[in-house]
């Protein structure tokens, strides 16, 4: 593989991008070189400037669960753009996607559109104050919500990739509302909603983790939270921005058979355009603006463009729901051919995997918090990323990232993949 117009590229966009990227993970530093830049995608490959071809196991970080590039999103788009691009006037698409997510999802009755996950985060939790009058919130260490402040309290993802988990430029007052707990530790929730009793609004949880590698919760500790918070009179905020119509069509609600109060959608719900939500019954959502005080607002929310691509992508699912079954099964099938893989050349790993997300993780005990994550060999972890980069295969560029599969990813492409784990060790 030859690299050198990436990198010319790249050297170029640090004069004028900090760290030449607009979001951290895309810049490689936690596997060091430079980063590919990508002249166009298709189906379940990406092409870089080099003109090397690569089977993507990110997915644009997830929306693009159909694959890149995909007929009928592509066509709505460029229908719509046809009629022109943004109004800041409601258009009767919105109503369209409002109305398919809802039926989609259980236990949510509206749904506004904003422009990102973080929005989407950082609004469900203003609402979630504003209809309980209380002001504290819990995460779970290594969960990612995005990059509003009171999320940057031990985040995941790019946030604990380059070291800073708690960012510079939160403020004391904003981080004292946010408190911190363990994924997966039941006791250790209940011990703070105790010793802060009356004085949480909500917890925020990816109901799977997908931002310290992919994380399943227990059964015992999802249905605890749900129990503690029906109450404690907690609002449970179910993050799906990475779950929501990739678990299947209800996301990780349907998935784990728990109803949250709030839920919170990104990524498959925009088609690959800019879209988040955020979602709940008629009466908690009767207290956001202008219905009730609770103001969020935007000048772009409901982009028409955003919401063809969206609708034509929920459509899609909810019409072809075998897709799921498709993906998860495929998951499965890498799953299995890795580890049988790694367990040959005796590299010591754990595998963990829902639906369509998979990680891989070179220690040697089980994943299941943010603890157990960070003990991941990250030399082992750089020389498989580079590895599989340069037999054309691209991975997350951090230890701390799911993969997400597409559906446009076939069995051959996921052999190619499995032998070239063979061939890195
Ligand atoms: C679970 C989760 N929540 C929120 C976000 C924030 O979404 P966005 O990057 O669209 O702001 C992300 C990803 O970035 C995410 O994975
Ligand atoms: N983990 C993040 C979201 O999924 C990665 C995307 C980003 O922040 O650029």
């Amino acid at each position: 593989m030859r690299y050198q117009r990436s990198s010319a590229l790249f050297t170029e966009a640090k004069k004028y991008i900090p760290g030449g990227v607009n979001s951290p993970v895309r810049a490689f530093k936690a596997v060091g070189g430079d980063p590919i830049f990508i002249k166009e995608a298709k189906g379940a490959y990406l092409f870089d400037e080099d003109d090397n071809r690569y089977i993507d196991y990110i997915a644009s970080w997830g929306p693009l669960i159909l694959g890149h590039a995909h007929r009928p999103v592509l066509d709505a788009v460029i229908e719509k753009a046809k009629k022109g691009t943004s109004f800041g006037i409601p258009t009767q698409i919105e109503t369209e996607l409002a109305k398919l997510a809802v039926s989609m999802v259980p236990n949510i009755d509206k749904i506004r559109f904003v422009n990102s996950g973080t929005e989407a985060c950082m609004s469900a939790v203003r609402l979630a104050r504003g209809y309980t009058g209380k002001d504290k919130i819990i995460k779970f260490a290594g969960c990612y919500h995005g990059h509003s402040d009171s999320f940057l309290i031990q985040a995941g993802s790019g946030a604990v990739t380059f070291g800073s988990p708690n960012s510079p430029g939160v403020t004391q007052g904003t981080a004292k509302d946010t408190l911190l707990a363990n994924y997966n530790d039941l006791e250790g929730v209940k011990t703070l909603v105790g010793a802060n009793k009356g004085e949480i609004a909500a917890i925020i949880i990816e109901p799977v983790a997908g931002n310290m590698g992919c994380i399943i919760p227990s059964d015992e500790f999802i249905k605890g939270l749900r129990e503690l918070c029906t109450r404690e009179e907690i609002l449970l905020l179910f993050d799906e921005v990475m779950t929501g119509f990739r678990l299947g069509r209800g996301g990780a609600q349907e998935a784990l058979g728990i109803d949250a109060d709030i839920v919170m959608f990104g990524k498959v719900i925009g088609g690959g355009l800019p879209v988040g939500a955020f979602a709940a019954r008629a009466e908690i959502m009767g207290h956001l603006a202008p219905e009730g005080p609770v103001y969020q607002a935007g000048t772009l929310s409901g982009n028409p463009l955003a919401m063809s691509a969206g609708l034509a992508m929920l459509t899609e699912l909810n019409t072809k729901p075998e897709t799921f079954t498709s993906l998860a099964e495929k998951t499965e099938y890498l799953h299995k051919g890795i580890a049988a893989v790694l367990t040959e050349k005796g590299i010591t790993h754990q595998i963990n995997c829902f639906g369509s997300m998979i990680s891989v993780h070179f220690c040697d005990e089980p994943v299941v918090d943010f603890t157990s994550s960070a003990k991941g060999n990250n030399d082992t972890f750089k020389k498989y990323f580079h590895g599989m980069l340069d037999q054309g295969i691209y991975l997350p560029p951090s230890a701390f990232e799911s993969y997400f599969l597409n559906d446009a990813i076939s069995y051959a492409d996921l052999d190619k993949t499995i032998e070239a784990v063979g061939k890195v060790f």
